[in-house]
């Protein structure tokens, strides 16, 4: 297709987008680029057109990538288009997809920054820490202990007796473990601490009082129960799991006569009063004690030694995941399908090891491998368990450290002095703030995740400005979607004028010039704010940001780094800051494993030796039924992310706000579309196989047509566009054109687009399509009878749609309704965004905001309005959300109504209900079930409601 073509095609409003960024799918065998259509359409190749079942080029492939940066949205043509290396000339902005080797490079540079920042956060110098990178990861325990003592407290120097530091007590639970793996580590650091942790005694006591005998190999053969971590194991076989407790449990007051236990526990007492209160030590001891939940070399679970020699206590370990485990662990064993787990399951009971042993050779698909995928999941459990015994440690110390700042009355009144005192923290932003200052205290990373609206953006300025008052003056860098990043600055100069902001964007040449004086010390600054297309998108800017030593990084809406194996995720990993703060207003999309990407981003020290332990366990999808397993991960997840994350929602803490009142529009499809809709759901019937990549572009094409026939291409047949492309050679422009060409640039486009063609070009006017046709969709009927009765209440609305194309058709729409609107989408100019959201709250008489979800989704504050329309729902419910709480906010004085524009009987219904289930999940990650543990969130909010009155 002519460039020139096109560009008219796509109409004159949308130039070319600076910035435009380039996804890239390097999991196919091809690597593919979604592309802006401005900018490499026309040079794809007719043999590199995608084939579907609308004929040639009929098919476009979008990318839907959830994790897309807020720019990119669903352009009228976008494809994903195969890369030809070396054809063309990186834009300004792109992201341009690594060659392996600069990809290595990457990986092993990030790589190595994690395990300096791990280092780092144990407060030892450069040099230093990349010489024990080099050296062996553990340390001789002399020189542990010194560095330890070094880091005690006044309080450390007095107490009692040495008491053995955490990493030595953890390696006597973990060596008592393997010896006794019945029961439970809990119990064995409880007998521990009765025998003030003397190993040998404890082991004596233990070898007396149990009666099992497997540490000496006796009685394999006789297994008994085991309780493994899953509730549900012990909801499969309560029997059995209560009578290993009763045969495993060692109370106290057995192992010791109860005039010593009361000794004892006097001790524990004092010693625990005396305990030292700051988490960092054992915090910045994580690396050691994540090697702990690796599982050593030579122990029983050691993928080394050979399951036929397992230890009597592996066998126990084995033949109980065998027996009890459910059919879905089953298949968390490399090698286990479905259909094996289903067999075993069918096999059982295995009492013995030779009736294992009998099973799994008994052919049936079974083999003896499963034993070392089933030590490998045994393995990964222990790993896990540790780093939950981690995270409980530090959540408790959280907790107690919380409660203590709220006793003191801290945050009732310090607003910090800095901050602009005409604005005032709401009392929960001030225990944010509090959260926040403890976080840094103890060397943690967090998730600030409060609910949208809720003022993260100013609870992240107040505890900047907080450190600035303290005398810790940056450099910090902010991270933020382009849309937002105005709002920044702005709220950053309203709130705190102290701090001095840098704002790092612009041209080429503009940020080459604020490099250079950023790296030549030049430039005076507290704060660089920045957007994510310019920290991952090209080589310098990136350079920029590695190069600096940062005190902070800030990433707004931090959900977008929910994958872990992103090339965003990687980039930004590589970013230089002693501490990192991700802010969220959704912080679990669309499963557990992202959750972990969030807490390994921020805690890299506590998650490093773990995250492929987590991933298996996390990665598995939710089933449509909660299964018992997955509420336990669900729970395991809790408990894992407990310390690091802080989440109010608007109805505990904002009991002002309006409501927020949804409502879901079933909208019948016009007669036309109906049958068109059909007509597209038969032709894809049998013919889409299972490949991912097709089944998402048949999902959008029917998406598609459930919005708007126009947005597929049916009036325009091939015999009208070649006459047309033979009218087009009567324009100046195109008379020396060879037809054939043209009439091939034109079969990919839509028949709205081909619409807006004809408009551009005088001699192809009459080709145009009639506004009955324009206007012809179940959800435009539906507006046209909804959109005058809201205007009549004095409402005022924004509209959302994910297709830049179905806002086109919106635009015609209003305008021929004649309602006054404005409209931001991905390619409007980022220091346009701001003064477009000015207009819309100062001009009372604009009723409708047009907005694309991707880019107006994200960050925005639309508190005049107090009706948001989802013309058609995101795949991803929390885009939606997003989107939803652009008007439901702080500030905002009326009820926001929430209308989700759904085309009946289609594809859209199936999204919708799936996107509840997503929703759901989320729910379950944030409720606290009865009989927790005291939770540190829990705590915050009960805090909240006795000592604030909220
Ligand atoms: N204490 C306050 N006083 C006055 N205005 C406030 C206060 N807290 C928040 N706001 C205003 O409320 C709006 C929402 O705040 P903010 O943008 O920080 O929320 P957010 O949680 O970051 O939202 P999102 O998740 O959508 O980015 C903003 O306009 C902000 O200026």
């Amino acid at each position: 297709m002519s460039a020139l073509l096109f560009k008219a095609a796509v109409g004159k409003r949308r130039a070319p987008i600076e910035g435009a960024l380039w996804l890239s799918f390097s999991h196919h065998d091809t690597p593919y680029l979604c592309v802006n259509s401005d900018v490499t359409i026309p040079e794809t190749p007719e043999s590199k057109r995608p084939v579907g079942p609308g004929g040639p080029g009929a098919m476009h492939y979008v990318s839907m990538d959830a994790s897309s940066d807020s720019d990119v949205e669903i352009t009228g043509s976008s494809m994903i288009t195969p890369v030809r290396s070396g054809k063309r000339v990186p834009q300004s902005g792109e992201l341009i997809v690594l060659s392996d080797e600069e990809e290595e490079e990457e990986v092993e540079w990030v790589k190595t920054e994690s395990v300096m920042e791990r280092h780092f956060t144990a407060g030892q110098g450069t040099c230093t820490r990349r010489k024990e990178e080099r050296g062996p990861r553990r340390e001789n325990a002399d020189s542990r202990k010194s560095r330890k003592r070094k880091s005690l407290t006044t309080d450390d120097l007095e107490r009692e007796g040495p008491e053995p530091s955490w990493r030595e007590q953890e390696d006597m639970v973990r060596r008592l473990h393997q010896k006794f793996p019945h029961l439970q580590k809990e119990e064995l650091r409880d007998v521990l601490l009765e025998h003030d942790w003397l190993f040998e005694d404890t082991l004596e006591t233990l070898r007396m009082f149990s009666d099992r005998g497997v540490e000496f190999g006796e009685n394999v053969d006789r297994i008994g129960p085991l309780p493994v971590l899953t509730q549900q194991s012990s909801e499969a076989c309560p029997s059995a799991y209560q009578q290993s407790r009763l045969h495993t449990s060692l109370p106290p007051g057995l192992l010791k006569s109860p005039e010593e236990t009361k000794v004892s526990r006097k001790k524990r007492r004092r010693r625990k009063k005396k305990k030292p209160v700051v988490i960092h030590q054992s915090i910045t001891s994580s690396e050691d004690e994540a090697s702990d939940f690796e599982t050593p070399p030579g122990s029983p679970l050691d993928a080394g030694s050979d399951c036929e020699e397992a230890t009597g206590s592996v066998k126990i370990q084995i033949i109980d995941f065998f027996q009890r485990a459910s059919v879905d662990e089953l298949t968390l064993m490399s090698g286990c399908s479905l259909k094996k787990a289903q067999k075993i399951v069918s096999l059982r009971p295995f009492k013995t090891w030779p009736d294992l042993g009998e099973a799994l050779r008994g052919g049936k698909g079974l083999s003896a491998d499963l034993l070392s995928g089933c030590r490998a999941v045994l393995r990964e459990r222990e790993a896990l368990r540790g780093l939950m015994v981690k995270c409980e440690h530090v959540s408790r110390e959280m907790t107690r450290q919380m409660r203590q700042v709220v006793e003191r009355g801290r945050v009732s009144v310090d607003q910090p002095r800095v901050l602009n005192s005409a604005l005032r923290l709401k009392p929960y932003q001030m225990i944010g703030l509090s959260w926040l200052s403890l976080l840094h205290e103890n060397k943690l990373g967090g998730i600030l995740a409060d609910e949208m609206g809720l003022g993260k953006t100013i609870q992240a300025i107040s505890f900047l400005a907080s450190l600035y008052q303290q005398g810790n003056t940056g450099p910090h860098l902010i991270i933020v979607p382009s849309s937002t990043l105005e709002n920044w600055v702005r709220e950053l100069r309203a709130w705190c004028p102290s701090l001095r902001v840098l704002q790092y964007c612009g041209s080429a040449e503009e940020r080459q010039c604020l490099r250079r004086e950023i790296l030549d010390k030049a430039a005076d600054y507290n704060v660089i704010v920045s957007t994510y297309n310019l920290a991952v998108g090209n080589g310098s800017d990136r350079g920029l940001f590695r190069k600096l030593r940062l005190e902070y990084a800030v990433f707004d809406e931090g959900h977008m780094l929910k994958n872990m194996n992103s090339l965003r995720y990687r980039h930004l990993m590589a970013i230089n800051a002693k501490n990192r703060l991700l802010l969220t207003g959704t912080p679990l999309q669309n499963n557990l494993l992202e959750l972990m990407s969030l807490l390994n981003f921020i805690m890299p020290s506590m998650f490093f030796n773990s995250t492929s332990q987590i991933a298996k366990m996390f990665s598995m999808k939710p089933s449509e039924e909660q299964s018992t397993f997955e509420t336990d991960r669900i729970a395991h997840a809790k408990l894992i992310m407990k310390p690091f994350i802080l989440r109010r929602v608007k109805s505990e803490v904002l009991t002002q706000l309006p409501d927020k009142v949804e409502q879901v529009e079933f909208c019948a499809m016009s007669q036309k579309q109906e049958q068109l809709y059909n007509n597209l759901l038969s032709r894809f019937k049998g013919s889409a196989g299972g490949e991912k990549r097709e089944l998402i572009n048949v999902m959008m094409h029917l998406r598609k047509m459930a919005n708007h026939p126009l947005l597929h291409r049916q009036y325009y047949s091939s015999e009208r566009l070649a006459a047309m492309s033979r009218r087009l050679l009567q324009e100046s422009s195109h008379h020396n054109a060879d037809p054939a060409a043209i009439q091939d640039d034109m079969e990919v486009l839509s028949d709205f687009e081909l619409h807006q063609l004809c408009a551009q070009y005088p001699v192809l006017q009459e080709y145009q399509l009639s506004t009955d046709l324009l206007l012809d969709s179940g959800k435009l009927h539906l507006l046209t009878q909804l959109l005058p009765a809201l205007k009549e209440k004095g409402d005022r609305v924004v509209l959302f749609s994910q297709f830049t194309m179905m806002l086109d058709i919106l635009e015609v729409f209003l305008t021929h309704r004649e309602h006054r609107y404005i409209r931001l989408d991905g390619s409007t100019p980022v220091r346009d965004r701001i003064v477009l959201i000015d207009q819309f709250n100062s001009e009372r008489d604009l009723f409708v905001f047009l907005l694309s979800t991707k880019a107006g989704g994200l960050g925005i504050n639309l508190t005049s309005a107090n009706v948001v329309i989802l013309h058609d729902i995101d795949c991803n419910p929390y885009n939606d959300k997003q989107a939803e709480d652009r008007c439901h906010r702080v500030g905002q004085t009326k009820t926001v109504k929430v209308i989700r524009l759904i085309s009946k009987d289609t594809i859209e219904d199936r999204i919708l209900h799936i996107g509840q289930r997503k929703l759901r999940l989320e729910q379950d990650m944030t409720a606290t079930q009865e009989g927790d543990e005291e939770t540190i969130l829990d705590d915050m909010a009960s805090q909240l409601k006795t000592s604030l009155g909220l």
